[in-house]
Formats: C-alpha cells, sequence, structure tokens
C-alpha cells in the first residue's frame, strides 16, 4: 500500500475492502476502539474501509498529534458526506488547513468567542432558561424540552448525562443542589455572573465531561505530511483519530474507579486536571490549533441551564423507569433512553404567576 519498509503501528488483521471495519461491527466506535486498543497499543492501525486510520488512546500520544506535530495534523479529511454537508468544506469545522479556515477561525474567535461576546448573550441564555408560561406539567415540559432542544447537541448532551449521572447518584444530586440552592437562595432566581461561587458545581460538570465526553472521538484529524507519533511512522493523509472517551477512562490516568461518577475525584490527587487543552488525559474540547473554540460558549449554556434546573426542581424518576445508561451512535455519544423525570417545583419562579401578561 506505498508504505513499504515504514514502520505502521500495530493493529488488527484486515479483511480486503473493509479493512478493519469487522473489529468496529455491533459496538459503538469509541468503545470498540479502546478495546482493540488495549490489545494493540496506544498508537493503533486501521483501516476504516479504503480509510487509513490511526487510532490515539494515551495521553503521550494525544500529545504527539496535538502540541509536538498540531500543525501535521490539522487537517481534517472530507468524506464524501461531509463534503457534500459542507459545500466542499467551506464551513470552519471541516475547512482544510490553510488561509480559508485560519481567515474563518480568526473572525470566529475575535468576533463570536471572547469572553466579552459569550458574557453579551448571558441575557439570552437566561432569558432562555428561566420559565415563563403558566406553571403546569405542560408548561414544565415545555421548558424542558426547550432547554434540551435549544443550542447545540453537544451542550444539550452534556446537559442530559449531567442530569442523568446526578439522578444514579443521589449523594452527588444532593450536595450540588444544595450548593445552588444556598448560593442563590436569598436572589430567588440563578444568576449566571454568580455561577463561580459554585466550586462543587463546577467539579460535576468536569465529572461530568470526563466520563461522557460528548464528541467521544473528536472531531478527525489528517496527516499532512509524514511523521512519526510515538516512534510509529505516520503516512501523509492517515485519518487521526484521538480517543478522548478512553482517555477519560483510562485507569492509567484516573486512578480512582474510572469508571464511576466522582465529582470528588478533582478535589483530591486529579485536583489540576483541565479540560482546557493542556491536560492531555482529559480532552472533551479537543487540544491544539483546532480545538473547540466555543468552549466558553457551550460551558455557559450548559452550567445556566444545569444550575437553573436544580435550583427550581427536585427530580424524581417515576415508578418503573427504565434507567438506561447506555449511548446512541452519533457524531456526540447522546444517551440512548429518553430522560423521563418528574419534576417537583421547590423553589417559585419569581414573577411568573403574578402577572401571566409576558407568557408567550
Ligand atoms: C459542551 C460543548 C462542546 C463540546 C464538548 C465541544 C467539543 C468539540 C470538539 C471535541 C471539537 C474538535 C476539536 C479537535 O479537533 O481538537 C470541536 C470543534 C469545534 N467546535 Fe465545539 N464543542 C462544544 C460546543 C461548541 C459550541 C457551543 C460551538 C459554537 C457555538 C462550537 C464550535 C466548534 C467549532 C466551530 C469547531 C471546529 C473548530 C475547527 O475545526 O477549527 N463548539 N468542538
Amino acid at each position: 500500500h506505498g508504505c513499504d519498509g515504514l514502520r505502521l503501528a500495530p493493529g488488527p488483521w484486515q479483511l480486503p475492502v473493509i479493512g478493519s471495519l469487522h473489529h468496529l461491527a455491533g459496538q459503538l466506535p469509541h468503545r470498540a476502539m479502546r478495546d482493540l486498543a488495549r490489545r494493540h497499543g496506544p498508537v493503533m492501525f486501521l483501516r476504516l474501509g479504503e480509510v487509513p486510520t490511526l487510532v490515539v488512546s494515551s495521553r503521550e500520544g494525544a500529545s504527539e498529534v496535538m502540541k509536538t506535530h498540531d500543525t501535521t495534523f490539522a487537517t481534517r479529511p472530507l468524506s464524501a458526506t461531509i463534503r457534500v454537508l459542507t459545500n466542499g468544506g467551506r464551513d470552519m469545522a471541516f475547512a482544510p488547513y490553510g488561509d480559508y479556515w485560519r481567515q474563518l477561525r480568526k473572525i470566529a474567535v475575535m468576533e463570536l468567542f471572547t469572553a466579552r461576546r459569550v458574557l453579551s448573550f448571558r441575557a439570552i441564555r437566561e432569558e432562555e432558561s428561566r420559565p415563563h408560561f403558566r406553571l403546569d406539567m405542560d408548561a414544565v415540559k415545555s421548558v424542558i424540552f426547550d432547554i434540551f432542544g435549544a443550542g447545540s447537541e453537544t451542550s444539550t448532551t452534556t446537559l442530559e448525562w449531567a442530569i442523568a449521572e446526578l439522578i444514579k447518584n443521589p449523594k452527588v444530586m444532593h450536595k450540588a443542589t444544595a450548593e445552588v440552592r444556598r448560593v442563590f437562595e436569598a436572589r430567588g432566581a440563578v444568576a449566571e455572573h454568580a455561577l463561580g461561587e459554585l466550586p462543587y458545581f463546577h467539579l460535576v460538570i468536569r465529572e461530568t465531561l470526563r466520563l461522557h465526553t460528548p464528541v467521544p472521538l473528536l472531531l478527525p484529524r489528517e496527516c499532512q505530511e509524514p511523521c512519526q507519533v510515538l516512534g510509529y511512522n505516520v503516512p501523509r493523509g492517515t485519518q487521526v483519530l484521538v480517543n478522548a472517551w478512553a482517555l477519560g477512562r483510562d485507569e492509567r490516568y484516573w486512578p480512582d474507579a474510572p469508571e464511576e461518577f466522582r465529582p470528588e475525584r478533582f478535589e483530591g490527587g486529579a485536583a489540576a486536571v483541565e479540560f482546557r487543552g493542556t491536560d492531555f488525559s482529559f480532552l472533551p474540547f479537543g487540544a491544539g490549533r483546532r480545538m473547540c473554540p466555543g468552549m466558553a460558549f457551550g460551558l455557559a449554556n450548559v452550567e445556566l441551564a444545569l444550575a437553573s434546573l436544580l435550583f427550581h426542581f427536585d427530580w424524581e424518576v417515576p415508578p418503573a423507569a427504565e434507567f438506561d445508561m447506555s449511548e446512541t451512535f452519533g457524531l456526540t455519544a447522546r444517551p440512548k433512553a429518553k430522560l423521563l423525570l418528574r419534576p417537583v417545583l421547590r423553589v417559585p419562579i419569581v414573577g411568573v404567576l403574578s402577572t401571566g401578561k409576558g407568557d408567550r
């Protein structure tokens, strides 16, 4: 295949035409790849049909891809589907690395994703996350629908997993809710500018992003020139997937029961581990020059919505509700099951019952 004499990364045996795809059949790719990587190593060579693919599943490997060789891997493959969807890569996320992408990214970073601009949308977020309609069951259902449906799939995925884990872990739910209510009790509503007063709440968000990395394999990268990752040659044109989901559950980096939801781990050994693209064991937003530019934006949406849901309501699982924590297949790993919960109003929403005029 044109790579003779190169030391390619190891990987499972391949079939003609479909390559390594049969090793992934019937499972979610990030899970199948994690299991394969345990056998074949932290950089592993797969052939996804025709596409030569390097799967990276260790901190050191991720750091080589997104730091040491960041420029080399700063472009993305354009599959036929993505090509059609993005008008040939004219968007930002799939644009080939080069002047066009650089121009888009510069405009976005300077105009859309600055801390000031994210802040300027605060009033809109506050409006969106505050229930307006009369407070009957329909109103509450619609608001939840709104909150879950609005915003990007990444943010809603994070929010859904956070709530699912809080329901599954009543002690954590209790602690986070108590904190939110203590801080905002006097105001009678959640105020975004004071969310910084919620240290435990932020550990819950961090733990959610670790255990339920919303984009499990990040967005694919593509190798622009031959280079080496962990000593293995990577030919030009190789697609590179960094299994951020696997990193987040790797017992080498998270020795304290990595499969369990324990926000407290960030008060102990993992206190310094952040998701801002510098710790290569924790990469929910990726790293390097193609890292997610919308991190602050996404977090702002998730945090205000989650804090408001905890502040105003207790959440009950209806009797006999199935509680399925498995994931669906897709770009983001959403919960497979619909999250059917019963909200019990605890802190009334100020001003709603008195006027009725602002109802929509
Ligand atoms: C919890 C919320 C979010 C998560 C977990 C997330 C995650 C990611 C990840 C993993 C990548 C790929 C990074 C890489 O290749 O290293 C990415 C790229 C990107 N994200 Fe996000 N994201 C979130 C919210 C947002 C929001 C709210 C926006 C915009 C309003 C946004 C805009 C983008 C764009 C434009 C890219 C492509 C950047 C490029 O290729 O240069 N994201 N995101």
